[in-house]
């Protein structure tokens, strides 16, 4: 344990405060990363205050190397030091056990799920984020594939593609429309209208900053905050009636996963790897981003593997085994390998995903993964239905589940 003091050294102090007096100033220390304050987090186990002012106050962090750690001892020393007949602060660190660690992992879901900002997507939508650590694996093109799969079965499907800068979503759905917005009542903005396209009996509703930019402005957009975009696109957009939202994740970055984290608590996080070993390390940190922020990681998608030439030889172009790998290290299933094939990206190149009418290996892989999701993975819920308690005490007990795996592998 290590301790850190300052003084404020005043003349004629006041009496100095109860314990409880410190821990209500400290109910308004906010740890940055949990979202919650730190004394109902159960991260304040102690504080004692002596005869003369000086405060200690214990503090466990979640991990020793918290990166929030001067962040919350900055907010801790500066708003008790302000409470009269306070002469010194001094902070012991911690760390928690598994156990505790777990209890605040728990509050902070239920917090974040409590304070949810309003978000203009239904509350029985399924919201699977697609991720990887890196770009270039293949990230968007099973987005769109999956999409496109699912609203196959006859589901709607919003795609939502939060590669600010980097979109492809437009491209590899053929669409390049603009994206128009309407006055609704009760809204004082305009509301954006994503665009769609009909698959089968399914519907595809889309949006990408492509379809307010042209592919070549893109560039200009990188002042904007990414987090702040995509709040935009889950508050601003006339999503309506959704089965499903697939997000296009941005490469490795931890502050849109936290955001979307905040805004809609209940994403599940699908994990996009090639089979290189190398590839599969960095797409474990998006995992590893992911369970920082609360955000459950449901499946692990194998993209790249095997491609069998017209002689029927199988190559292992970029290695083998990651998928597997990742999956076995984050707990988590591997859905699926897609095999390198032209049809994949001929696909994406026309606009046409291969898992609308494709036939070969790939298109099939990417029909029994939206199947999986759809029958077992994510079940559409009828609104009607839902024993909402019910339904998110199991949902909590899975995620614990999940949790608890992860911290014994840790
Ligand atoms: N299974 C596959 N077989 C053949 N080509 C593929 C396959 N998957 C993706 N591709 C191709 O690889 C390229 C990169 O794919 P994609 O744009 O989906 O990757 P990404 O991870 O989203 O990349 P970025 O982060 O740069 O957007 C594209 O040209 C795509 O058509």
């Amino acid at each position: 344990m290590v301790s850190d003091a300052t003084s404020t050294g005043q003349a004629r102090r006041p009496a100095p405060p109860t314990p409880e007096e410190v821990r209500g100033v400290l109910e308004s220390v906010i740890d940055p990363e949990l979202g919650a304050d730190i004394v109902s987090l159960g991260m304040v186990p102690s504080v004692e205050v002596a005869d003369d002012g000086v405060v200690t106050v214990e503090i466990k962090l979640t991990i020793s190397g918290c990166p929030m750690r001067a962040d919350i001892q900055k907010e801790v020393k500066d708003r008790v030091e302000l409470h009269p007949g306070v002469s010194k602060v001094a902070i012991t660190w911690g760390e928690m056990n598994a156990e505790e660690r777990s209890e605040v992992m728990t509050k902070a879901r239920w917090n974040a799920r409590e304070n949810a900002p309003d978000t203009m997507v239904p509350s029985t939508c399924n919201v699977l984020a697609i991720a990887s650590g890196k770009g270039g694996v293949g990230k968007s093109s099973v987005t769109v594939n999956l999409a496109a799969a699912l609203a196959g079965l006859g589901h709607t499907v919003g795609v939502l593609d939060a590669d600010i800068w980097g979109f492809s979503v437009p491209r590899l759905l053929g669409i390049d429309e603009r994206m128009e917005a309407e006055r609704v009542d009760g809204h004082d903005k305009p509301l954006i209208i994503p665009n769609e396209r009909r698959v089968g009996d399914g519907l595809l509703k889309v949006v990408s900053t492509g379809f307010l930019v042209g592919e070549d402005t893109a560039l200009m957009w990188r002042g904007l905050m990414l987090t702040k975009a995509v709040e935009q696109f889950l508050r601003d957009v006339q999503w309506g009636e959704l089965d499903y939202l697939l997000i296009d994740m941005p490469p490795g970055t931890g502050d849109v996963q936290m955001g979307l984290a905040r805004m809609l608590p209940k994403t599940d996080l699908l994990v996009v790897t090639t089979p290189a070993l190398a590839a599969q390390k960095v797409a474990q940190r998006a995992a590893d981003m992911a369970k920082r922020s609360f955000l459950k990681v449901v499946g692990v998608i194998e993209n790249m593997s095997a491609f069998t030439d017209s002689a029927g030889v199988e190559h292992a172009l970029f290695g083998s085994g990651g998928g597997e790998a990742l999956a076995a290290s984050i707990g988590a299933p591997l859905l699926g390998q897609i095999p390198i094939e032209p049809s994949v990206s001929a696909g994406g190149d026309a606009g046409d995903p291969v898992s609308i009418a494709g036939v070969g290996p790939a298109a099939d892989v990417f029909r029994s993964i939206a199947e999986h999701i759809s029958t077992e993975l994510a079940p559409v819920v009828d609104p009607d239905q839902v024993d909402m308690a019910g339904c998110t005490a199991r949902l909590f007990e899975t995620v614990d589940a999940a949790f608890a795996e992860l911290d014994a592998k840790a």
